[in-house]
């Protein structure tokens, strides 16, 4: 482990309160002071690094003039967040984030007065902010007061449609609110897109230095409001405001472009707005994501997000992994069905790495389609491909999928249209905790009249339903698959196509049968194992499919046995409840059949490794093992139970 940092000035700081005591100069200091504990904290636990250390004078700056809880900093997805939790009383315990029992890696109500909006998806802050702005002139009341609204939101993030929701609602409102649009040139890839584009046109001409020149100039005239340095200030906001952008179309005023690493820029402008603003205002920071740590200044993603490292030279210390990851698999088995098929497209809304269509657009630039954080667009637009006789793959994690639900429903689901859903991330996550939980897409699509949905089992699966997804024309189809390596099957040369809605026997025993749906597989043949030992052994069975079921599988299997129990990494509303709804409609349990199901828990689970976390949702091997032994009335599983 590095030495901690020596932070004289941060050490005096317990509370952003704290920060009204120091000069501009040793804010600048204490800056540099909080970048280095950033650094740090995240050598040792790894996590979001370089968004944060792009916020660092921006995180600081914010602290000294506005005065939290009273007013409002909501910070735009909150991977940002972790020097704004060194700073309101959470540095001690800056070291567990991400971690089991732990800080969260965003901002959460929960955890602290001074996060009053949680967040982790993106592009919600402006709509946030407003509210608060709103709840506050009609004497709302909250924890902390209710006193100015900050939403700070990065240029990947308004590249979302809700952001010019928000925007267009509080330009009509008109009430005193601030964004901070914190323009890094990044999103977790490059950004994409004609906004990006106008952002960087906004920046491209003179008025930088000319503001950079009249804000260091008003340093030393502020911040008396009615004395000479009021004027300079008033006139600097008139002379930087470009005529004519988009936000001043919106209702803002605009201001900037300032350098967000200058603190002889930032404070004097914030101040200015601060004493100033009667009205929305849009201020235009630019930063450098990753700024002042050259390893993350350097890296492609600018340390977007790390595993641990060493912070003289680094690097990172991640784990070796024996298996492919399935977003490997699923990227380099997309690549294979489309060098045979040239009507194979693929989608992914900001995230090609994540998604491991990287390789995709590699090797088909002109097929692949970063549409930035846009998922709702992204799935509409998948619809009309597909109607316009392409063959689209949406490529998007399980939780951002729900961002775009209505369009599943309405320009997918009700049209029939095939669009191919690959969703990666599927269950438990692990460091990104509740709000990346890939839980609901089971419950969501399964419902859907018409809607095929399946969950790989292991990576040679996953291959396999590539293939199938790649075939089916007769309306969507959805595969699930999670984050992380896969189990280390062998892998076949081609993916083979399934057959819609039949599932696969992996083990014929007795008594009791496993049905499970996705890659719990694993954790039931573990299980299956410790039951032989005891005696019993369990039939295991391979869904494949949650719609449409494998009925003849399923009703054999509980025809055949005493207890049939399904198993999937979704939660309620899922795959058991389509199971128990045909085995109800059929008359089974008039007949007397134990049905369990093991679900994730209806909550929602902390961030900790998946494998814990799949503990505390009571679903993993010896979990399984115990409700086999509890269902036959072998045992009682009350100490197994979450
Ligand atoms: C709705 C949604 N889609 C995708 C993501 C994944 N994601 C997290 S941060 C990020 C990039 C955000 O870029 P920007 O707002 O510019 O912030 P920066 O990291 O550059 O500071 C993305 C795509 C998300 N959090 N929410
Ligand atoms: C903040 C955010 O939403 C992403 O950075 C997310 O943490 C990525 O998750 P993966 O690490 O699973 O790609
Ligand atoms: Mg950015």
């Amino acid at each position: 482990m590095s030495a901690r940092p020596e932070t004289p000035l941060l050490d005096r700081v317990s509370r952003p309160s704290d920060l009204k005591h120091f000069a501009d100069a040793e804010l600048a200091r204490l800056a540099q002071e909080l970048r280095a504990e950033t650094i740090s904290a995240v050598a040792e636990t790894g996590g979001h690094l370089g968004a944060g250390l792009g916020v660092i004078e921006l995180t600081v700056a914010l602290h000294a003039i506005f005065d939290t809880p009273r007013d409002k900093i909501v910070w735009d997805v909150g991977h940002q967040s972790y020097p704004h939790k060194i700073l309101t009383g959470r540095r001690d315990r800056i070291r567990t984030i991400r971690q089991k029992d732990g800080l969260s890696g965003f901002t959460k109500r929960s955890e602290s007065v001074y996060d009053p909006f949680g967040a982790a998806h993106s592009s919600t802050s402006i709509s946030a902010a407003l509210g608060f702005s709103v709840a506050r002139d009609l004497g709302g009341q909250c924890e902390g007061g209710l006193g100015d609204a900050v939403a700070v939101i990065g240029d990947g993030a308004i590249s979302a449609g809700m952001a010019y929701e928000a925007m267009n609602n509080a330009g009509h409102l008109g009430k005193r609110l601030f964004v901070i649009l914190n323009d890094n040139d990044m999103s977790i890839a490059p950004p994409v897109g004609a906004m990006s584009a106008y952002l960087s046109r906004l920046y491209a001409g003179e008025p930088f230095q000319e503001f950079k020149a009249a804000a260091k100039g008003a340093v030393s005239l502020l911040p008396g409001p009615f004395r000479e340095g009021a004027k300079r200030a008033k006139d600097m906001l008139k002379g930087a405001t470009v005529g004519g952008t988009l936000f001043e179309a919106l209702g803002f005023s605009y201001v900037g472009p300032i350098d967000g690493h200058d603190m002889e820029q930032l404070l004097p402008v914030l101040r200015t707005l601060h004493q100033r603003a009667t009205g929305p205002v849009l201020l235009h920071v630019l930063t450098k994501k990753g700024k002042g740590y050259a390893p993350a200044e350097r890296a492609r993603d600018r340390g977007h997000a790390t595993a641990r490292f060493d912070v003289g030279t680094g690097e990172q210390k991640k784990a070796t992994s024996n298996a492919p990851s399935y977003t490997s698999v699923f990227g380099k088995a997309l690549v294979e069905q489309a060098a045979k098929d040239d009507r194979i497209v693929a989608v992914t809304a900001a995230m090609p790495d994540g998604t491991g269509l990287n390789l995709f657009a590699e090797r088909f630039p002109s097929r692949c389609f970063d549409v930035a954080i846009a998922e709702q667009h992204g799935v509409t637009f998948c619809a009309a491909l597909a109607a316009g006789g392409m063959k689209p793959f949406c490529v998007v994690y399980s939780t951002f999928l729900q961002r775009g639900y209505d369009q599943v429903v309405h320009d997918v689901a009700i049209q029939r249209l095939p669009v191919r859903f690959a969703i990666d991330r599927a269950g438990l996550v692990g460091a990104d905790g509740a709000t990346h939980a890939g839980s609901y897409d089971i419950a969501y699509l399964a419902n859907l009249p018409g809607f095929t949905v399946m969950a790989a089992a292991d990576e040679a699966e996953l291959k396999h339903m590539v293939a199938t997804a790649a075939a089916h024309d007769d309306g969507p189809i959805a595969f699930r698959y999670p984050r992380g390596e896969g189990v280390g099957v062998e892998m076949p040369e081609q993916g083979k196509v399934l057959e819609i809605g039949k599932g696969r026997l992996i083990q014929k025993g007795k008594r009791v049968a496993l049905l499970s749906f996705g890659t719990r597989l694993e954790e039931v043949k573990n299980a299956a194992e410790t039951l032989a030992q005891k005696g019993v052994t369990p039939t295991i069975a391979d869904a494949r499919f949650a719609k449409p079921l494998d009925r003849d599988m399923i009703l054999e299997l509980a025809r055949t046995h005493e207890a049939l129990i399904t198993l999937e990494e979704g939660a309620i509303g899922g795959f058991a409840s389509h199971v128990a709804q045909l085995l109800a409609e059929e008359g089974v349990f008039d007949s007397g059949l134990k049905f369990r199901s093991m679900v994730l828990p209806d909550k929602f689970i902390n961030q900790a490794s998946p494998r814990d976390m799949y503990d505390s949702a009571a679903m993993n091997a010896e979990h399984i093992e115990a409700k086999v032994l509890d269902t036959l009335g072998i045992t009682r599983i009350g100490s197994l139970r979450a």
